[in-house]
């Protein structure tokens, strides 16, 4: 990962919940959840295992449609966004890369190009430009060749996060994007972050690892039975009682020469 952050083209200008809910057979997956969300930022999405984050994250993307509420990107309701728009907007990376595709990596990436592909579909040089670029970005670029299914599982994710940099989209919603992947690679992962926040690009994250999530966040959003109970700066979101509370375990976070440090007790 050592090219430097570019300018993103079209950035967003806001993104928000109003009164956002998603309920399943009557029952409230997420609710009440009125959250502005920073442009230009990293927001961290944190929370114990069924608190809601995933179901957030789909709402952001449109994967899942309201059945409460509205989620406004640039103050215009997702569900009158077409599809083809939304899909040059919001770049999206899931829990759980696919496990078997007939494709190679170089392939898979190339995927990403698809929303801003002519009508003839055919890869042009600044596509493969941002190809390229996304390969090596995520250090995938000497498996190009390589069958897709033969990836371990980090490969894999860090091949569909260079597919997601190749679709270049200015807003990124990345449901825990750390998943498999070695420490080097974590390290790189939210180096390149910070340098696609500062060229503009809005990155949502939902993120397990509470020391990494409070170092790399901009803003965090802390839920907890499906609501969002702390939403704010790190320093103003992430306080031990909170995410105790939030835990339902004993959690301690400080600053330490500017280092976030947690301490979950035994
Ligand atoms: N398709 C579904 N049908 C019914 N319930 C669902 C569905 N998807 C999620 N849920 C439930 O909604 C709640 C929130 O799930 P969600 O996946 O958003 O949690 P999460 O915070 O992302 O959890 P994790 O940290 O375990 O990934 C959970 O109780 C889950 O069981």
């Amino acid at each position: 990962m050592n090219t430097n952050s570019t300018q993103v083209s079209n950035p967003i200008v806001s993104l928000r919940c109003t009164g956002l809910a998603y309920h399943h057979r009557k029952k409230p997956l997420v609710s009440d959840i009125d959250v502005d969300i920073p442009s230009g930022k990293l927001t961290a999405v944190i929370g114990p295992n069924g608190a809601g984050k995933s179901t957030l994250l789909r709402l952001l993307g449109g994967l899942l449609p309201a059945t409460h509420g509205a989620v406004l990107l640039d103050d215009i309701a997702l569900d009158a966004i077409p599809a083809a728009e939304r899909a040059r907007r919001i770049g999206w990376l899931s829990q759980f890369p696919p496990a078997e595709l007939p494709l190679t990596v170089l392939d898979y990436v190339l995927l990403g190009r698809r929303p801003s592909l002519g009508s003839f579909g055919r890869a042009s040089d600044d596509d493969m430009r941002h190809v390229n670029r996304a390969l090596a970005s995520f250090d995938v670029a000497d498996m190009a060749a390589r069958p897709w299914r033969e990836l371990s599982g980090g490969e894999r994710q860090r091949a569909a996060l260079a597919r997601l940099l190749a679709q270049d989209a200015p807003l990124w919603l990345l449901d825990e994007p750390t998943n498999h992947i070695d420490l080097k690679h974590q390290a790189l992962l939210f180096r390149r972050l910070r340098e696609e926040i500062d060229g503009g690009r809005t990155v949502v994250a939902v993120l397990h690892d509470l020391g990494p999530a409070a170092q790399a966040a901009d803003h965090v959003l802390l839920m907890s039975g499906g609501h969002v109970i702390a939403s704010g700066p790190p320093q103003d979101a992430l306080r031990a009682d909170t995410l105790s509370r939030a835990y339902d375990w004993p959690v301690d976070v400080r600053i330490d020469s500017g280092r976030w440090l947690v301490d979950v007790g035994a």
